[in-house]
């Protein structure tokens, strides 16, 4: 497990993490989101060790990360460094050799790991006749061809149509699946909540809320019920127990509390056939979207305090 604690770092004595604390596990896609500014790129960099943290520890399975043990790291940085003139597989050949396997076996798995991102057709090519899209994908492979133990991507899905997602998630849950920690941070939140297991929510340098998927979606947000009739609805937005947020004929979105739903329910019945009653966990973007407006909400009222 990947752990980090109580992480704080400063830029000319502005501070843009504060006592981070989060993990992460082996065996999952853990996303880590936030908006611009909020610190995901200075934290996936103290990960890594490219960047130190003012205080907080790193750690892996319990020990301190030292440079031996992040030679079992994968990172795929913000800002893209391949050589644009080079053959995609030699390129990646290249990068396995430094990591110390002998030319043949790095040759391999480059060719291996390029296929299983959608690439065989275009291993011969200098990487800069690539489309973005896949060049995006030379760098995923960049940063995991030596089968690392840790992968920490920044933004691998930026740019990626849909089915180029698809095939970069499936090697990445194939990857965790082996037994490794993927961590990576995006901002497109419909990518995050059909991928990831858990998810660490940053905003202004502070952790908002973290945890697995379902977990957030039990604690965050409001939970609701929709109710579907072969009756006309109308009548739940006539209830003071109730608070009805989407309305058509014959399906109605309330919040309420369980005892109030109950209620909605047997009124229901009593009017007609009920064809559906469900409770509707919030979806991901909505929690980030609560999280994160609190905590611009925050910001806002910091800076006019400050004023
Ligand atoms: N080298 C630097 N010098 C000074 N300030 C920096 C530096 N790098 C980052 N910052 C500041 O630290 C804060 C966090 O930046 P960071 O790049 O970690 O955020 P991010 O969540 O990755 O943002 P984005 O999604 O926009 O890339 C920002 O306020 C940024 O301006």
């Amino acid at each position: 497990m990947l752990e980090l604690q109580n992480i704080c770092r400063s830029y000319s004595g502005r501070q843009v993490l504060h006592d981070l604390s989060f993990s992460a596990h082996p065996g999952q896609l853990t996303g880590f989101v936030g908006g611009n500014g909020a610190g995901k790129t200075t934290t996936m960099r103290i990960i890594l060790g490219v960047l130190s943290a003012d205080s907080g520890t790193v750690r892996l399975d319990g020990e301190e990360l030292t440079g031996a043990s992040r030679s079992r790291f994968g990172y795929m940085p913000e800002e893209r460094g391949l050589y644009p003139k080079m053959q995609v597989a030699e390129q990646i050949t290249y990068l396995t050799r430094l990591h110390g396997f002998e030319r043949r076996e790095a040759r391999t798995r480059a060719e291996h790991l390029l296929e299983r991102l959608g690439l065989t057709e275009r291993m011969n090519a200098p990487l800069e006749s690539l489309s973005l899209g896949n060049q995006q994908r030379v760098q995923i492979a960049a940063a995991m061809v030596h089968d690392p133990d840790v992968l920490v991507l920044d933004e691998p899905f930026s740019g990626l149509d849909p089915m180029a997602v698809d095939v970069v998630l499936r090697v990445l849950a194939e990857h965790a699946a082996a037994g490794a920690v993927v961590l990576f941070s995006s901002h497109q939140l419909d990518v995050v909540e059909r991928l990831c297991d858990d998810l660490v929510i940053i905003g202004s340098g502070r952790i908002l809320a973290a945890g697995g998927r379902e977990q957030l979606r039990e604690r965050h947000g409001t939970r609701r019920f929709e109710l579907i009739t072969d009756a006309d609805t109308g009548w739940v937005r006539d209830l003071n127990s109730v608070q009805v947020d989407e309305f058509s004929a014959e399906r109605v979105l309330f919040r309420g509390d369980d005892a109030a739903a109950q209620q909605v329910l047997q009124h229901a019945m009593a009017r007609g056939p009920v064809r559906q009653f469900r409770p509707v966990l919030p979806s991901l973007s909505e929690i980030f979207k609560d999280v994160a407006s609190d905590d611009y909400a925050q910001q806002s009222r910091g800076q006019e305090t400050r004023t």
